[in-house]
């Protein structure tokens, strides 16, 4: 697929590595759908795109753990631009605990709540994004991709019982989705980022940052552009569907 004039919804897309993929599709021609919660970095990022491109984007608030507000993002992604041709399921959140530990005598454990969010925003918010994007591409006769940002994490990271599960589910339906939409002319496909530079790495204490930096064998983090290239890989390669690309230095944890 050549992403020239293609409407593609980026969730999560107001920052990180949300943004740099805005930015580097619409560079490419790409017309945005930008999803996210926060009104006022979403059109701070559809000021930059339409910069990098010259082309369309829109901004959308939408949270995309809630099945009423995906359901009219959806619908009305489609009235705006006539047609929908890609979605990257990007949008994520942290909430890092050990399920169980004791320290200096003192018991405490990862809350409900803690899991519930991840699981409500990292998971059921790809299964609704992806089902209603579907649909609708379905219903109009277009064809397109869909991308989940996975992580390297869903091998199963110390610290993050609910975030190595969402992200381990994202995988698994990756190959769900992709052999359900074949049919339609949709494929599916994944990316599994290791560290890469974000404001929350840069935020990380240095001797965290270098210890970490260390473990990778490429000895450095990720560049969000290079998450990017990796997307435009797989909207413009019509053979790929059902795979993840690992992006991580060659790291394993
Ligand atoms: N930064 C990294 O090193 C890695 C990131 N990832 C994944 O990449 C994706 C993006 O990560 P970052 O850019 O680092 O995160 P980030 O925290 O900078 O950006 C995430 C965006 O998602 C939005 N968001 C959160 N909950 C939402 C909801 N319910 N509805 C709509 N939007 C929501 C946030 O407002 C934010 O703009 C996430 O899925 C994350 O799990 C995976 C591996 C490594
Ligand atoms: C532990 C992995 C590499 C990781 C690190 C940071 C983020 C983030 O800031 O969102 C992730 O989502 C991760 O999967």
């Amino acid at each position: 697929m050549q992403l020239n004039d293609k409407v593609i919804i980026i969730t999560g897309g107001c920052q990180g590595l949300g943004r740099s993929m805005a930015e580097y599709l619409a560079a490419r021609g790409a017309r945005l759908a930008l999803v996210d919660l926060n009104a006022e970095k979403l059109d701070d990022t559809v000021t930059a795109c339409r910069a990098a491109g010259g082309g369309e984007a829109r901004a959308y608030l939408c949270n995309v753990a809630r099945e009423e507000e995906v359901i009219r993002m959806v619908g009305q992604v489609a009235e705006d631009f006539g047609a929908i041709n890609g979605l990257v399921n990007n949008a994520g959140i942290l909430r890092d605990g050990l399920t169980v530990k004791l320290k200096d005598g003192e018991l405490s454990t990862l809350s409900l709540a803690q899991w519930q969010a991840v699981i409500d925003v990292n998971l059921t918010g790809v299964f609704l994004c992806t089902r209603e994007v579907a649909a609708k591409m379905v219903e109009q006769g277009d064809h397109g991709a869909i991308i989940n940002i996975s992580s390297i994490s869903r091998a199963g990271n110390m610290g993050q019982a609910n975030y190595s599960a969402a992200k381990a589910g994202v995988a698994a339906d990756t190959v769900v989705w992709a052999k359900e939409l074949a049919r339609y002319g949709i494929r599916v496909a994944a990316i599994a980022p290791g560290f890469i530079e974000t404001e929350m790495t840069a935020s990380m204490r240095p001797e965290a940052l270098e210890k970490m930096t260390a473990s990778i064998p490429l000895k450095r983090m990720g560049k969000p552009a290079e998450i990017a290239h990796a997307a435009t890989f797989i909207f413009e390669n019509d053979y790929f569907t059902g795979r993840v690309i690992d992006l991580d230095g060659g790291l394993r944890l």
